[in-house]
C-alpha cells in the first residue's frame, strides 16, 4: 500500500541522505534527479544557509535591469498579487539567474518567507539553495512544484513553492514565476495558477516577436486553434527560427532544434495559403489543423534550399556559469546590444570561445550569424582575403565568382575574432577602418559594402602591454576594449568543486553509473589545471571512460602528474606574464611537436589526438 505523501518523503529522505539508496517510487523523478545534482555539488543537507547572497545588488538597480520583464508580466502579477493576498501565499518573480526581483502578497507568510531568505534580491539558484522550484524549474525549463521536505535544505521544509520559467521563443527562460505558501496548506490550484499565467506572458512575449514574420499556428483541435493552447512556429524562409512550448511539445522537438529543422523536415506539404485552416501531416504522421499567418513583404516565406554557409541558432546551453558569471554574461549582452565591442581576456582553455557564443546566445542577435575567426590560425597570406572578401580575379587563384569575405557574412549577427592579438600590422588598419566605417571594400576593389554585426574579440595576452611595445595599433585597442571580461584561470575559481561536479553530470558521459568520491572531487579541484576547463574536460572525460559501470573514481585513479607537486611555474601562464616559458612549457612543446609528426603535419588532427585548439598548436608551435 502506498504510505500517506509525508510518510513517503521522510523515509525518502532517511533512504538518500542517510543510508545512501535509491528512494525511488516514494519521490518524484524531478525531486530525485534534482537532489542528485545537489550532492554531486557538494551541498549539505543540514547546512545552516548564508541568507545573503554573494553579491547583494541594490534593489532599486535589481528592479532597474528588470524593468521590461516586469512590464511584461504585469497584467498577471497583479492578479495573482491580490488572490495571493487572501491565500496566505506569495507570488514571486524572478529574473533568468534565479534571483528574485519581486515578492508580494500576504503580509504573514512574506515575513516568514524572507526568514528563509524567500526574498527580493537573493538568488535561488539550485546551485547554491539545492532542489527549490524556483531553480529547479529554471535548471529543468520546465513547470516544477516543490513542496516541504522535498527541498534539499532542512530550513526550507515550512515552504510549498510552484514556478514556471517564461520562455521566449528559442526557449530561453526570460524570468520565472512562483506561487509559494506553508506546506501545511495544500495549494492545489497554485501550479495551474502559474501555469496560466506564464502561459499568457509567453503568448504576449511570442506575438512581439512574430510580428510581421512567416506564422503557423497549429493544434490538433480546431477549437483550440488561436488559443493560448495552440503550438505557435515561426519560420524564416523554410527554417524554423521560433517556437512556444506547446509547438515544441506537440511536435515532438526539442529546443536545440530551432535553427536547424526545415519546414519540409516537419510537415509533407508545402505551406499553405495564409489565413485558411488546413490540415497538416506531421513528423510522426500526425495531423494538425493548422493556419498560416503570413509575414510583410521583406519576411515573406519563399521555398527554396537554405544558404549552407548560414548559421543555425545556437542550441541551448551546455555550459556552466555561477552567479556571478550569470551577472556578468547578462551585463555583456546588454553591452552587445548597445553596439558596444567587448574583449574576452584569459588564459587558454578558461572558456572565451563558450563566452562569445553564449553572449551572441543571449544577444538581439542570436537569430543572426555568429562567426568565429582565429586570427592566429588563419595563415598571414590568407588572413585578408578571408576576412575583407575579394573581387573576381582579385588574385591568382580567386575564385571566379569572388568571395564576399566572413566580416560579411557576419552582417546582422556577430563576429567573434579570436587570438586578437597575433592579427598582423597592416590588417589592424583595415580592420579599423572597417570598424570606423562599417563597411567592408572587397579586395581588388569594387564598391563599399554596408556591414552590421556586434564585435567581441578575445585574446590570451596582456594587450595594453602590446600597445606600449608597439606590436599592437593603439587606436584599434581602444576600439575593441571599450568594455572587457577578464576569464579567471581555473586555479583561481571559488566554483571549482561546483564545475566540476558539474562537469561529471553532463549527458552523454556515462557519469550517472560512475561515481566520484569527494576525496577525488577534492584533489581535482586543488590541482592547479595550467590548461583550465579545456585540460580538466579531458581528464574527466578519460576517467569516465576508463572506470567500470557502477564503480567509484577515487584519488588513486586519478592520472600520474596529479600525484606530483606541481611543476615551478605550472601557474605561470597567466595574462601577465604572457611570454614566461615554465618547464612545463617545454614539455608541452615537445609532446605537440611529436604530435603533429606523428599526424603527419596534420594541425587538425594533431590538436584532436591532443585534445587542444588547433590554435593553440598553431600558437605554441609557432606555425
Ligand atoms: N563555462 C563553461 N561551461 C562548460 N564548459 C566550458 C566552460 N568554459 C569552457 N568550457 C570548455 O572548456 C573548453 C575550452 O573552452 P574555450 O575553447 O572556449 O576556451 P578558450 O579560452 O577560447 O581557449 P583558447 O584560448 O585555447 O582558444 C571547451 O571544451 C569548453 O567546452
Amino acid at each position: 500500500m502506498p504510505l500517506p505523501p509525508r510518510q513517503a518523503i521522510s523515509t525518502a529522505r532517511q533512504r538518500f541522505f542517510e543510508a545512501g539508496t535509491n528512494p525511488q517510487g516514494l519521490v518524484g523523478e524531478t525531486i530525485l534527479a534534482s537532489w542528485r545534482r545537489c550532492r554531486a555539488l557538494g551541498l549539505v543537507p543540514d547546512r545552516q544557509l548564508q541568507l545573503e547572497p554573494p553579491e547583494q545588488p541594490s534593489l532599486c538597480e535589481l528592479r532597474d535591469r528588470n524593468e521590461a520583464l516586469i512590464r511584461l508580466c504585469k497584467p498577471e502579477l497583479e492578479l495573482l498579487y491580490s488572490d495571493a493576498h487572501t491565500c496566505d501565499s506569495i507570488v514571486i518573480l524572478t529574473a533568468p539567474d534565479s534571483t528574485i526581483v519581486e515578492a508580494r502578497g500576504s503580509t504573514g507568510f512574506l515575513d516568514k518567507a524572507a526568514r528563509v531568505a524567500l526574498r527580493p534580491g537573493v538568488s535561488w539558484s539550485e546551485n547554491f539553495i539545492g532542489t527549490n522550484a524556483i531553480g529547479t524549474a529554471l535548471h529543468e525549463r520546465r513547470p516544477v512544484e516543490v513542496r516541504g521536505a522535498e527541498h534539499y535544505f532542512g530550513a526550507h521544509r515550512l515552504l510549498s513553492c510552484s514556478a514556471s520559467p517564461i520562455l521566449d521563443g528559442q526557449g530561453r527562460a526570460i524570468g520565472l514565476l512562483d506561487i509559494s505558501g506553508e506546506s501545511s496548506v495544500h495549494h492545489t490550484h497554485a501550479l495551474g495558477m502559474v501555469q496560466l499565467a506564464v502561459g499568457q506572458i509567453e503568448r504576449r512575449l511570442l506575438e512581439r516577436e512574430t510580428a510581421g514574420r512567416d506564422v503557423i499556428r497549429l493544434h490538433f483541435d480546431t477549437a483550440l486553434l488561436d488559443t493560448p493552447r495552440e503550438g505557435v512556429l515561426v519560420f524564416e524562409e523554410q527554417r524554423l527560427v521560433a517556437a512556444n512550448r506547446h509547438a515544441i511539445q506537440m511536435l515532438g522537438l526539442d529546443w536545440s532544434e530551432l535553427g536547424r529543422r526545415r519546414y519540409d523536415e516537419l510537415f509533407d506539404s508545402a505551406k499553405p495559403p495564409c489565413h485558411q485552416v488546413v490540415a497538416l501531416r506531421g513528423p510522426g504522421g500526425e495531423i494538425f489543423h493548422a493556419r498560416r499567418q503570413g509575414g510583410d513583404g521583406r519576411r515573406i516565406a519563399v521555398t527554396g534550399t537554405l544558404p549552407p554557409s548560414r548559421p543555425a541558432t545556437p542550441a541551448a546551453p551546455t555550459t556552466f556559469f555561477d552567479a556571478a558569471q550569470e551577472a556578468q554574461l547578462v551585463r555583456g549582452a546588454r553591452l552587445l546590444d548597445a553596439d558596444i565591442p567587448l574583449l574576452l581576456q584569459g588564459e587558454t582553455g578558461t572558456g572565451k570561445e563558450v563566452w562569445a557564443r553564449e553572449l551572441h546566445r543571449r544577444s538581439h542577435r542570436a537569430h543572426g550569424p555568429f562567426v568565429a575567426i582565429n586570427c592566429a590560425a588563419l595563415p598571414e597570406s590568407l588572413i585578408e582575403s578571408e576576412l575583407f572578401g575579394y573581387q573576381a580575379g582579385a588574385f591568382t587563384g580567386a575564385r571566379r565568382t569572388g568571395a564576399p569575405g566572413l566580416l560579411r557574412e557576419a552582417d546582422g549577427g556577430v563576429l567573434f575574432l579570436d587570438e586578437i592579438g597575433d592579427m598582423p600590422a597592416p590588417l589592424q588598419s583595415r580592420l579599423l577602418r572597417v570598424l570606423q566605417e562599417r563597411e567592408v571594400t572587397p579586395l581588388g576593389g569594387g564598391s563599399p559594402v554596408k556591414v552590421d554585426f556586434a564585435l567581441i574579440t578575445a585574446t590570451l595576452r596582456q594587450l595594453d602591454a602590446d600597445v606600449t611595445a608597439g606590436r599592437f595599433r593603439a587606436d584599434l585597442y581602444y576600439r575593441i576594449a571599450q568594455s572587457s571580461i577578464m576569464l579567471p584561470p581555473l586555479r583561481e575559481r571559488a566554483d571549482r568543486a561546483a564545475l566540476i561536479a558539474w562537469l561529471w553530470q553532463q549527458p552523454g558521459t556515462e557519469a550517472a553509473r560512475v561515481t566520484l568520491a569527494p576525496e577525488a572531487l577534492a584533489q581535482l579541484s586543488d590541482y592547479p589545471w595550467p590548461g583550465n576547463v579545456r585540460q580538466l574536460l579531458g581528464v574527466l572525460k578519460s576517467l569516465l571512460a576508463l572506470a567500470e559501470p557502477g564503480t567509484t573514481v577515487t584519488p588513486a585513479d586519478l592520472p600520474g602528474f596529479m600525484h606530483q607537486p606541481p611543476p615551478t611555474g605550472t601557474t605561470a601562464p597567466s595574462i601577465s606574464h604572457p611570454h614566461a616559458v615554465p618547464r612545463l612549457d617545454t614539455l608541452a612543446q615537445e609532446t605537440m611537436q611529436a604530435a603533429l609528426d606523428a599526424c603527419s603535419g596534420n594541425v587538425s588532427d594533431a590538436a584532436r589526438r591532443l585534445g587542444v585548439s588547433r590554435s593553440t598548436l598553431y600558437r605554441r608551435l609557432r606555425l
